[in-house]
């Protein structure tokens, strides 16, 4: 990317889109386009195509989404289906009719099948079920992915997707019902501690295993993949460790000084059993995560603080 080109970031306010700019700023981007979702709804096609005639960016980062963890997704399944179908849609489509060079569109670990082998490589897409509590999230990204690939193939679009496993950093949404698991801790152990409760609850039966990745390795690898990669199909991005949530909600308690005990709601859903991405078509492309869980667990947590 050209370093005066004009970069439209959708959702630059999230966790995702707030580290990508962050990287972009530091690399010597200065061209930015913006908006937020109360002055431009992007599952709005008539306002998505004048803000495209209007602003004509040189390039896209699709960090717009309705994101949320297990119980949310499982809640709001309509939403997470017809939102994220029309954001993703509408971007991409015109994108294509405005010029665009190029575009990265953000999907998730969880387009893999629920009971695929471990690690996950991108060839397992639609080899199997999806896990129930996030299906119409994943068919959505999964329509993205496809999308991306259907235009690149028809029209000559450089639109590349990749593959995040679970996130977390800086501007995280801490929400107790609907955020990621990781925040979702932060949050439940800092108030424990706070308010000297001798238990903390964790759902599900803490035996799943998942894998972290901090926002702003995500966005580096991003950044990354828009200068040095330019291919169809998908991508994996994280870090290719993964731990069990009991072994997360232990790491968690002990950065936050929590000396209670730990109980588990198993009314709650555990979700998939595991999703290890493999890593190994990231990495020989050249890229490899820089934090570590118990860094970026600290990073988080000071940033959880700085907002209260
Ligand atoms: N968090 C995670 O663990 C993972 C996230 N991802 C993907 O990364 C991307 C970013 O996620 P993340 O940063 O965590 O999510 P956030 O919820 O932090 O940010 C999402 C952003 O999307 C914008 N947005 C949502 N709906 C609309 C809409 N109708 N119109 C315009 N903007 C909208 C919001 O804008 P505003 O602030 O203006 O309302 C918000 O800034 C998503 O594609 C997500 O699927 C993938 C894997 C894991
Ligand atoms: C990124 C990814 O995020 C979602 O999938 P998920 O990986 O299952 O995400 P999660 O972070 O919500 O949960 C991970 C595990 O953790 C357990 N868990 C314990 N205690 C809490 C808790 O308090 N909150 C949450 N949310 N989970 C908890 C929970 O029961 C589960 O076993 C997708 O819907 C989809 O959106 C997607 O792509």
């Amino acid at each position: 990317m050209e370093k005066e080109a004009k970069i439209y970031i959708a959702g630059h306010r999230g966790m995702v889109g707030s580290a990508i700019h962050r990287k972009l700023v530091a690399e010597g981007f200065t061209n930015f386009v913006t908006r937020t979702s109360d002055t431009l709804d992007l599952r709005d096609q008539k306002q998505v195509a004048v803000f495209f005639a209007q602003e004509k960016p040189d390039y896209v980062f699709m960090a717009a989404a309705k994101v949320g963890g297990i119980v949310a997704n499982n809640t709001y399944r309509a939403e997470f289906l017809y939102d994220n179908l029309q954001i993703q849609n509408n971007v991409i489509h015109q994108s294509h009719l405005n010029g665009v060079k190029k575009l990265l569109f953000l999907g998730s670990s969880c387009i893999y099948p629920k009971m695929a082998p471990q690690p996950l490589k991108e060839d397992y897409l639609l080899t199997g079920t999806l896990e129930e509590t996030n299906e119409p999230y994943a068919i959505a990204k999964i329509a993205g992915i496809k999308m991306c690939d259907a235009y690149r193939a028809q029209y000559g679009c450089n639109y590349i997707s990749v593959m995040p496993t679970n996130l977390y950093g800086y501007n995280d949404n801490y929400h107790p019902q609907n955020s990621h698991v990781l925040p979702a801790l932060i949050r439940r152990f800092h108030e424990a501690k706070v308010n000297g409760t001798p238990s903390v609850t964790i759902w599900g039966t803490g035996s799943p295993k998942r894998e972290f990745l901090f926002a702003d390795d995500l966005a580096a690898a991003c950044y990354y993949l828009m200068e040095n990669y330019d291919e169809p199909n998908l991508i994996n991005i994280g870090t290719g460790e993964d731990l069990s949530i009991k072994e997360l909600a232990e790491l968690i308690k002990k950065t936050i000084g929590y000396e209670g005990e730990i109980n588990f709601d198993t009314s709650k859903p555990d979700g998939t059993p595991r999703k290890l991405m493999d890593v190994s078509k990231l990495h020989s492309k050249g890229w490899k995560h820089t934090i570590d869980l118990p860094e970026g667990i600290q990073l988080a947590y000071q940033d959880f603080l700085s907002k209260q």
